[in-house]
């Protein structure tokens, strides 16, 4: 009877499976993760998604250190086995475990099992002097296509300061419902009012989870919701709304939201959350361009780059190059154009992207401000006392980045404002 694999072997396999797919075929995890994972148990799930983000993060230091035993360049599968191996390795994973898996996994691929012996020769070298030059390495950077513009509009050092961020991961921020007491979950209680947790485990296993006391949320994506201060009985449009982070937000200050998203899927979520923290909202499944009416308030959280979340996501900038964006851009002009038609007079709007390109943010702002005579930038950030005098822009909005409460395991880069209609 054929031996079963262990679970070890199962985790890795499906680690390069996944990094196959980001770096071959440029997916994000996101979008392949359920198919390449479905077959796992929970406990290797889990592991699988982890070492995936630990390669993808250290990517530039796994190459760098596989250069040195590599005449030339495996094929790709091969190579992001030698990459897991070598992030394990120098992580300090036990040699013989890490290198018999790696070597097996690669010795049972169809096409690439006879580079069984390249692989455990490179392994037992990196095995060897991998560790101790790993900690010599630098920082690993981003890619050139997403690193010059962040650096032509941040500086260099700011970049440096966001790339240790990255590097370092994500803790876990949540959201408490009002009044619910989240004392036993310990963490940091943030100065913006989130409650930050290192080393959290699984979500659905903590404190309050099941009753719906909190729900999690990344300390900046809480704050347009808190730029927007929606108030009980006010109409609120919260356009691109899914998986709803912000809906529950507002839905929790007693405002009557409207939830709007194109995605089915993602409504599904948002669906799911407001029904675990029993709270509610109208939910519509459409097109953000489609929408009419009325409302006192509108927050958009147009879609974008998405590169303020890279310190949760390592694998965007490995998977993406920079097309689309553009279209992107476009895109949130429109919806901004748009969404400002369906603001009251007297009414607000707050624009949000989680991107760190000005394009997706201060100059969308700065557009708008030239194009509508009836808009200006309102004052509610200046009165929020945890927003710091260095992230209110020149046209008045909030920027965010990584670095930012760097001490404190930083923060997903945003960009908000909050803009005013005049009243008639
Ligand atoms: C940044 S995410 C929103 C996150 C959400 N606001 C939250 O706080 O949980 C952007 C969303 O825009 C949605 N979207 C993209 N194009 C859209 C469109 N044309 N109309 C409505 N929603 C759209 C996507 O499905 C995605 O859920």
């Amino acid at each position: 009877m054929a031996e079963r694999p262990s679970a070890a072997t199962d985790a890795r396999r499906a680690t390069v499976a996944l990094l196959d797919k980001v770096l071959g075929e440029g997916r994000l995890m996101a979008e392949c993760q359920t198919q390449v994972l479905e077959r796992l148990s929970g406990e290797d799930r889990a592991r699988a998604q982890r070492l995936t983000l630990e390669v993808l993060r250290n990517l530039e230091r796994a190459d760098k250190i596989l250069a040195q035993h590599l005449r030339k360049a495996p094929p790709l599968h091969v190579r992001n086995a030698l990459r897991l191996g070598t992030v394990e390795l120098c992580a300090g994973g036990a040699a013989h475990g890490v290198v018999n898996d790696v070597v097996n996994l690669v010795a049972r691929h169809r096409r690439h099992g006879a580079l069984k012996g390249l692989v455990n020769a490179v392994l037992r070298k990196v095995a060897s002097d991998g560790p101790t030059e790993w900690a010599r390495l630098r920082v690993p950077r981003l890619p050139k296509w997403l690193r010059k513009p962040l650096v032509d509009a941040w500086g260099a050092e700011a970049m440096a300061a966001m790339e240790a961020v990255h590097l370092a991961g994500a803790p876990l921020d949540l959201t408490a419902k009002p009044g619910a007491d989240l004392s036993a979950l310990g963490g940091e209680a943030l100065p913006s009012g989130s409650l930050r947790l290192h080393d959290a485990g699984q979500v659905s296993a903590l404190p309050g989870f099941k009753a719906g006391d909190w729900w999690v949320q990344d300390a900046a994506a809480a704050m347009p919701a808190k730029l927007l201060n929606a108030q009980a009985g006010e109409t609120v449009l919260d356009l691109c709304a899914a998986p709803g982070g912000k809906t529950l937000q507002m839905a929790a200050a007693g405002a009557e939201v409207t939830a709007v998203d194109v995605s089915e899927g993602r409504l599904e979520r948002l669906r799911e959350n407001l029904a675990r923290t029993d709270l509610s909202a109208t939910i519509v499944t459409g097109d953000a361009l489609e929408i009419t009416g009325q409302f006192d308030a509108v927050l958009l959280d147009a879609p974008c780059s998405a590169t303020g979340t890279i310190r949760r996501h390592p694998d965007l900038p490995q998977a993406k190059d920079g097309a689309g964006f553009g279209e992107l851009i476009e895109l949130q002009a429109q919806m901004l154009a748009h969404a400002w038609s369906l603001v009251k007079p007297g009414g607000r709007l707050v624009y949000c992207t989680c991107s760190l390109l000005p394009d997706e943010g201060e100059c969308q702002v700065e557009d708008a401000l030239d194009m509508f005579p009836d808009m200006s930038v309102g004052t509610q950030a200046s009165t929020l006392e945890w927003v710091e005098q260095g992230w209110i822009t020149e046209e008045g909005g909030v920027r965010l980045r990584p670095d930012y409460w760097g001490d404190r395991g930083g923060m997903d880069g945003f960009y908000m404002a909050e803009l005013r209609k005049a009243a008639d």
